[in-house]
Order: C-alpha cells, then sequence, then structure tokens
C-alpha cells in the first residue's frame, strides 16, 4: 500500500524508497504519482553521471545522420549506412516504409501497460513473473547500482508467437508483437547493408543467426521527475545488441557520445522515424569497424516519456567473435570468441558503466 505524501517525508530513513519502488512494484511512477516534490536521495547520481549543458553540443551540423531508405537499391543508400555505422554508431532513419500507426499503436501501448496498478505489473517482475522471458523492472540492475535510475520497463525476449501470446501482458501484447513483425524486413535489410561493407556475400543460416537470431523487445517509461539535473533515465552504456531499432516519442532526452571525443549530441525526435544504432555484438562481430555507442537519457522535470527498443541479438548459445571475411585481409583480431549469453550476464550483473562491457571480449 502507497504511504501518502502527509504520512512519509522521502529523504528521512522512516521509508523505504527501494522497497516501494523496486520490491513492491511501484516503481519510480509509483513516486511520481504521489505527487513527490524532491528527488529521494536513493536517485542522486553523483555529479560525472549527470548531463551538463558544457557536455552537450546543440548544432544541427553535428546531428547524427538521417537516411532515407526510399531509393534503397541505390548503393549510395547502403554507403551511407556503413559510413554511419563506423563513424557515428548511431543514425535515424527516415521513408522506411512501416506505417506510423503501428508506432502510435505500440507508444499508446506502453503508456497503457503503465497505467496498470503496481500489483498487476508486479506480476511481470523478476520476483513473480513465471518466465524469464517477460519481465518487469525498474532502473537497470538496482541490486548493483550505488544510485538508482528514474525509469521503468517491461522486457519481452521473443520465442514465438504461441509463447508471446499466453504469457506477454494483454495491455501491451498485440501492439509489441506488431511492431516486431513490421520491422523485420527494415532490419533485414540494414544487415544486409551492412554486410556488403564488410565484405560478407551471403546472410546464410549460420549468419544469420549470429546477426539475428534473437529479439528482445522493451517499453521503457520516464515519468515526469522532481529535480531531473540530479539523477539520469539511463546512465551510459553502450548496447549489447548486433542493432537496435529505437521508436522514441516526441519529448526528447536521448544523448549519443561523439566518437573521438568527450561530448555529447541529442537524437532529436522526428515524427515517423526509427533510431538505429550499432550494439557491441557487431563490434565485435566487425572486429571494431562499426562502432557500439555511448549513449544515455535524461530525466525530464515537465513530461512523461516513453521509448520503444528492439534489441536485435544472436541466439544466446551463439559463440561471437571477428567475422572470418573481416579478418580475411590479414587484419589482427582485436576480439576473441565469447559465448554470447555470457557477455549479456556480464552486462546484466553490473550497473551501467559506459563502454566498458565490451572489454569483457577484448584479446
Ligand atoms: C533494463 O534496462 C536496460 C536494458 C538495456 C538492454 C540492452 C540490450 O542490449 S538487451 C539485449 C540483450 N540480449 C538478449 O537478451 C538476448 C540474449 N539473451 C540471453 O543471453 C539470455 O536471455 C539472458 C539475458 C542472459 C538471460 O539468461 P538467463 O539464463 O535467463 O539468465 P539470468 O540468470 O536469468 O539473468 C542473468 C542476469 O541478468 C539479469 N537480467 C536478465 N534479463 C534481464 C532483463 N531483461 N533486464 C534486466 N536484467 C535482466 C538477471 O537479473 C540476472 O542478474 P542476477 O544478478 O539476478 O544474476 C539497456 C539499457 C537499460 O537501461
Ligand atoms: O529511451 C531511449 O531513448 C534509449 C533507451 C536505451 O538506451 C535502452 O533502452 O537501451
Ligand atoms: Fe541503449
Amino acid at each position: 500500500m502507497a504511504p501518502t505524501l502527509a504520512t512519509i517525508s522521502i529523504n528521512s530513513n522512516t521509508w523505504d524508497v527501494k522497497n516501494f519502488v523496486v520490491n513492491e512494484g511501484h516503481g519510480v511512477k509509483g513516486l511520481a504519482d504521489m505527487g513527490i516534490q524532491t528527488l529521494p536521495k536513493q536517485y542522486i547520481q553523483p555529479l560525472e553521471e549527470r548531463i551538463t549543458s558544457s557536455d552537450v553540443v546543440v548544432d544541427e551540423e553535428q546531428c547524427i545522420p538521417v537516411i532515407d531508405l526510399s531509393n534503397w537499391n541505390d548503393t549510395k543508400v547502403d554507403n551511407m549506412i556503413c559510413n554511419a555505422a563506423e563513424k557515428w554508431g548511431f543514425f535515424q532513419i527516415v521513408n522506411h516504409g512501416i506505417p506510423i500507426k503501428v508506432f502510435e499503436n505500440v507508444k499508446d501501448a506502453t503508456h497503457r501497460f503503465f497505467a496498470l496498478s503496481a500489483q498487476e505489473k508486479n506480476k511481470y517482475s523478476k520476483d513473480y513473473s513465471c518466465t524469464n522471458n517477460v519481465r518487469f523492472g525498474t532502473s537497470f540492475t538496482p541490486q548493483a547500482e550505488k544510485a538508482l535510475e528514474w525509469k521503468d520497463y517491461l522486457s519481452l525476449f521473443y520465442v514465438s508467437d504461441e509463447e508471446a501470446s499466453a504469457l506477454w501482458p494483454p495491455a501491451c501484447r498485440d501492439e509489441a508483437l506488431e511492431f516486431m513483425k513490421k520491422t523485420e524486413l527494415v532490419i533485414k535489410r540494414l544487415m544486409e547493408s551492412l554486410m556488403k561493407g564488410l565484405n560478407v556475400k551471403e546472410i546464410d543460416e549460420d549468419r544469420e543467426s549470429l546477426l539475428m537470431g534473437s529479439k528482445r523487445i522493451n517499453l521503457n517509461y520516464y515519468p515526469k521527475c522532481p529535480n531531473p539535473e540530479l539523477t539520469v533515465g539511463v546512465g551510459r552504456h553502450s548496447d549489447v545488441s548486433t542493432l537496435t531499432i529505437l521508436l522514441q516519442d516526441n519529448i526528447g532526452g536521448l544523448y549519443v557520445k561523439k566518437l573521438g571525443n568527450e561530448t555529447w549530441l541529442p537524437v532529436p525526435p522526428i515524427s515517423g522515424a526509427l533510431v538505429i544504432n550499432i550494439g557491441d555484438a557487431l563490434q565485435i562481430l566487425s572486429n571494431g569497424r562499426y562502432k557500439s555507442i555511448e549513449h544515455r537519457v535524461i530525466a525530464n522535470g515537465s513530461n512523461n516519456r516513453v521509448s520503444v527498443p528492439i534489441f536485435v541479438n544472436p541466439k544466446p548459445n551463439d559463440v561471437i567473435g571477428p567475422l572470418q571475411e573481416v579478418l580475411e585481409s590479414g587484419e589482427k583480431a582485436v576480439y576473441k570468441q565469447v559465448l554470447y549469453s555470457d557477455y549479456v550476464k556480464h552486462f546484466f550483473r553490473k550497473a551501467h558503466d559506459g563502454k566498458d562491457t565490451v572489454d569483457f571480449a577484448k584479446i
């Protein structure tokens, strides 16, 4: 049962905020819904983890590339994709052919899921979910973090339509599945373009497994936050996927690190666009040619925000390492062969710490 503002003093030790948010399943949305006016101390991030205006470049010329896919048969588009993957690690795509209604539906479904009661959402938490493939949670790894992050999420690992029908929450199941299905072709074509740049001529069955053998969709909810400047929505990290396809709403707040220096660039919301980023698994497979870039999300003092990433991954039992075609020219391997599920477990067992995850696979 949620305490009322009148009966608690958030920053005193009389109320266990972490228990309320994490164990009882209220999430940060539960705190925001209570109307708290001051950020609980558990969310105060060290200075170096907060994003300040001096870290940020706001310059139209310095934005991540926006790639128009209407002429995908033109090799210039392949080149733009490979170039963006090498130089930026992040880009946006427009004119991709996916109906905008699919995006609206999955964003509405995200709001619908997070509007459920804590009791209902908590049925999908690590402690109560009947499967590891469906998980409602908050922050990133609350058990390992010194300071919590201002975000709740629902994470859905896709196995089959039958499993999704049986186990994914009805409030968002159909819309999340539809978003996954409608992005399938774009994901395949992006991979084909990216493989051309690595001299991989054909995506056979083994390669298909390595590049896109499993998928996870997350629904992220960032409620309006008191004192947003003291905390983060998501801390500095790179994704452990091969590719991430991200749908963001119109609020903004995602920042990516510029390759080669310490500045951060905003990823401006573009109606109808999808944000694409290279993950660690593809950085490893490409022996460092394609870059998995650090990114983070700020908290917002005025609005709730949602985002929906699809993480495209190897299969958990795949072993990943630099592709043979990349090393053919005599290039030295920078990464060793690692079991993908070991890599992901390593990522999930520690707090967000920027790019350090990929060191796990360094030779
Ligand atoms: C949540 O905030 C996030 C998330 C992200 C995510 C970025 C990505 O790139 S996600 C893509 C990850 N790739 C895959 O899921 C595909 C491959 N999957 C696997 O290899 C496995 O399914 C597995 C994820 C390793 C889980 O295997 P399992 O045998 O079930 O292992 P467990 O022991 O249950 O879990 C290990 C460890 O991880 C934690 N964990 C598992 N799943 C999740 C999840 N969906 N979200 C958060 N944490 C998860 C689990 O609690 C375990 O930790 P323990 O301490 O309890 O041992 C980016 C940024 C964000 O802010
Ligand atoms: O919310 C966003 O814009 C990005 C979230 C993110 O980086 C993630 O879920 O991995
Ligand atoms: Fe991410």
